[in-house]
């Protein structure tokens, strides 16, 4: 199994082209089973999840074709995929291919929406809580649909197609979010969304959804309003850049020092995270087309973070904040809020030597340690990337085991940090 190899103490220097999102472009690819014209999406990020729903999406009979050029053969990093359901031949998700990531789930909101059935397995994703899909059952629910768990599959039915309702979250999701806007696209009359997730991924989803026919108003808010429509039609549509990708190289710079352009981002998909990184010490300089990032010299200072759904810290971020707050001045505090165990980074960066004791849903980091490289290995996507950001100023060798969790959201982290004078390498194997 490939492993990525670090030797610590390089600042960072230079330009990093952010890709586009992950959590973006999967909902986006998803919503192309919504019509029987074609969906095209471009900057479209070159990772394993992205691969992996392709072939979900191809055992449903949806043809696709990928242009584009990989980064480093010209300055355009993102590829283009055009998606086609007009000849789908099944409704049906296994769990081979549903159980590697989270968002396989959601296929069950368009499938039941313009099919009238879908049986999709039980989803899996980052080993960061017990991730349950009850208010996405609730919310199809309230649609109209008769759903029933059998034998780790979800089987949704709306023979008769879906109807508006009131959906109302108990608690913020963004994956309860993303089924229920585009269930209610094709329901009958108005669905009222309250309290729905307001992270940018979600108003990235309804605009496409809308540039496809769709009758949405109030994404980004807690309130969101649809108008079912009879049909969607086919559209062309940009995924919006990666703020956990911007937010994780920010920190990577503020922990080695540098000065750094984060290209193709924007400093409003993540202005919590910034404000948290300027407390620390380090300059966020929002510039045309992207953020500059730049440390030199000075200590790292601590600040406290709790995690809350946007525009709150993201979740998706921590590990990474964590990372860095092993190298402050002083000791930090770190509530997560969002998953009852998203701390198991917390084991691994104690092998590089940094001092974390657990209380709770909170981590109290000491800083001002030595860190020293060490084989680690990691069981979700952005607890694998912290031990990079630590690996990148560790002592000596720090080698990272499993890297498939990095594969699934970091398109090219080696070309794009070692570009910038990191000491990094994928030993294949
Ligand atoms: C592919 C993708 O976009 N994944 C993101 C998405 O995950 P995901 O959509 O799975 O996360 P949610 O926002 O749904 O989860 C938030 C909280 O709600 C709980 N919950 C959720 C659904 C449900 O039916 N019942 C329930 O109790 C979860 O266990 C969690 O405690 O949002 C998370 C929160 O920003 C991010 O960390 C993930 O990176
Ligand atoms: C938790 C994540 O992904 P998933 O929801 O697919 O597990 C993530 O992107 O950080």
């Amino acid at each position: 199994m490939d492993r990525i190899v670090i030797r610590g103490g390089a600042p960072l220097n230079g330009v990093i082209p952010i890709s586009g999102a992950k959590n973006a472009a999967l909902p986006l690819m998803i919503a192309s089973l919504l019509t029987s014209e074609t969906l095209e999406l471009t900057n479209v990020p070159r990772l394993a999840d992205i691969s992996s729903l392709l072939r979900i999406m191809s055992n449903f009979g949806v043809d696709h074709t990928i242009a584009g050029k990989r980064l480093g053969e010209n300055t355009e990093s993102g590829q283009t995929i055009r998606l086609n359901a007009g000849n789908v031949v099944d409704t049906f998700a296994p769990y081979e291919l549903v159980s590697t990531m989270r968002a396989s789930f959601w296929v069950i909101a368009p499938l039941l929406a313009r099919f009238g059935e879908a049986r999709v397995s039980m989803p899996g994703g980052c080993a960061i809580g017990t991730r349950p899909v009850d208010l996405l059952i609730m919310a199809l629910e309230k649609l109209g649909a008769d759903v029933e768990v059998d034998g780790g599959y979800v089987v949704a039915k709306a023979p008769n197609g879906l109807t508006g309702g009131t959906i109302h979250f108990p608690k913020v999701t963004v994956g309860g979010t993303h089924v229920a806007l585009m269930a209610a696209t094709l329901a009958k009359g108005t669905t009222i969304i309250d309290n729905a997730a307001c992270e940018p991924e979600v108003t990235d989803l309804a605009d496409c959804l809308n540039k496809m026919g769709a009758r949405i108003k109030g994404a980004g808010t807690p309130h969101i309003e649809i108008e079912g429509v009879p049909s969607l039609h086919g559209a062309s549509h940009p995924v919006l850049p990666d703020r956990i990708e911007t937010g994780t190289y920010a920190m990577a710079v503020a922990m080695t020092g540098g000065d750094v352009l984060l290209q193709d981002t924007r400093a409003d998909l993540l202005q919590s995270a910034l404000d948290v990184l300027a407390r620390t010490g380090t300059e966020v300089i929002p510039v045309e087309n992207g953020i500059r990032i730049r440390r030199e010299g000075g200590q790292i200072e601590a600040v406290n973070i709790t995690t809350e759904p946007f525009p709150g810290f993201p979740t998706d971020l921590q590990a990474q904040f964590m990372a860095l707050m092993t190298k402050a001045k002083g000791s930090s505090t770190i509530r997560e809020t969002i998953f009852e165990n998203r701390f198991m980074h917390v084991q691994e960066l104690a092998r590089l030597g940094a001092q974390i004791r657990l209380d709770g849903d909170c981590a109290i980091v000491d800083g001002a340690g030595v860190l020293k490289g060490a084989p680690v290995m990691a069981t979700d996507l952005r607890a694998s990337v912290s031990l990079v950001i630590a690996g990148l100023v560790a002592e000596g060798e720090t080698t990272i085991n499993r890297v498939y969790h990095l594969d699934r959201g970091f398109e090219a982290l080696e070309a794009k940090l070692s570009r910038c004078g990191a000491n990094i390498e994928r030993v294949r194997g």
